[in-house]
């Protein structure tokens, strides 16, 4: 296995971590894979250990790069894990929603090159997490990816708004977000949401080659580039993190949200039948 050789060096125990990140310290790029089989539904405890991932990743001095990609064939992540949202109680919302912050404000604000290998579906907190990367490779075919939330009865948050924003532009944020829009890889690559679209079995490889382009540049001028690009956005939610958590659970709580999302489960589990 890949962790075990010299010179990769594994945060996680192998076949056992949700959040699998493997660092080789010969390139400085560490690769961090969500492992949630089916679907690497963002819960709790997932969250959790990818923000502290992400923290140990940018302490981490030899670390110049991240790839975050998925450990589970056909998926990138199906968001937020629905079941964190449904019939919980508002302590465990809010504990919830901080731990997204967290992660979120990890990985948009992170000082390393990072890159989505999106070999799967992604949508909502999936669509979110491949967006905060600095660029996003898609693999061609029947995958889709895009911020569907009105689609569940629920709202995407400020801070998800912006960073699409950031991505596409206003028009196509309007359109994408009050439809709760999924596209396909290629749909994503001509309004600008992913940034190439490749065979499935090229992902890595095209990841890989895009990251020499990136990886030429000073680290140093292009942080403070980065920082400057996404300050204002991280510097939002940062101002208002509790309130917005508070904001999230009192939504969440409403009768009418329960039973959209109650709804929409059912509708998930009845395509299967
Ligand atoms: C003020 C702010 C307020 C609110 C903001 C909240 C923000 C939320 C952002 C989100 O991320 S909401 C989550 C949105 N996600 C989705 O809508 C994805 C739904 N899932 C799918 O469309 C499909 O599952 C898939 C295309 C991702 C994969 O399809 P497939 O490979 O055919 O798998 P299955 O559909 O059979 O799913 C297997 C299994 O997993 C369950 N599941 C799927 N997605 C989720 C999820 N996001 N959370 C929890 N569970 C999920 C699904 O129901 C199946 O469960 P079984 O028990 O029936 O096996």
């Amino acid at each position: 296995q890949v962790c075990t050789q010299v010179p990769y060096r594994c945060y996680s125990t192998p076949g056992v971590g949700q959040v699998q990140v493997d660092m080789n310290s010969e390139t400085g790029v560490a690769t961090v894979r969500l492992n949630r089989p089916p679907v690497n539904s963002l819960n709790l405890d997932v969250l959790t250990e990818l923000g502290i991932a992400l923290e140990k990743l940018d302490a981490d001095r030899t670390c110049r790069a991240m790839v975050l990609a998925s450990a589970v064939p056909g998926i990138f992540s199906a968001g937020l894990d629905i079941l964190e949202m449904y019939q919980s109680t508002p302590e465990r919302c809010v504990a919830f929603w901080r731990a997204l912050q967290d992660a979120w404000l990890g990985l948009y604000g992170s000082r390393l090159v990072t890159m989505a290998a999106i070999e799967g579906h992604s949508p909502a907190g999936g669509c979110l997490l491949a967006m905060s990367c600095d660029y996003r490779v898609m693999a061609d075919g029947k995958f889709q990816i895009g911020l569907n939330e009105t689609r569940l009865g629920i709202v995407a948050p400020f801070w998800f708004e912006d960073v699409m924003l950031n991505t596409i532009g206003h028009r196509e944020t309007e359109k994408a977000l009050q439809l709760g829009a999924m596209y396909s890889a290629q749909q994503a690559l001509s309004i600008g949401l992913v940034d190439k679209v490749v065979p499935l079995a090229e992902v890595m490889p095209t990841v890989q080659g895009e990251l020499k382009n990136w990886l030429q540049i000073p680290d140093a001028a292009r942080v403070i580039t980065k920082t400057s690009m996404r300050k204002q956005v991280l510097d939002r939610l940062r101002s208002q993190k509790e309130k917005d958590a508070q904001f999230f659970a009192d939504f969440i709580g409403r009768d009418s949200v329960q039973r959209s999302l109650g709804a929409y489960i059912a509708s998930l589990q009845k395509r299967k039948s």
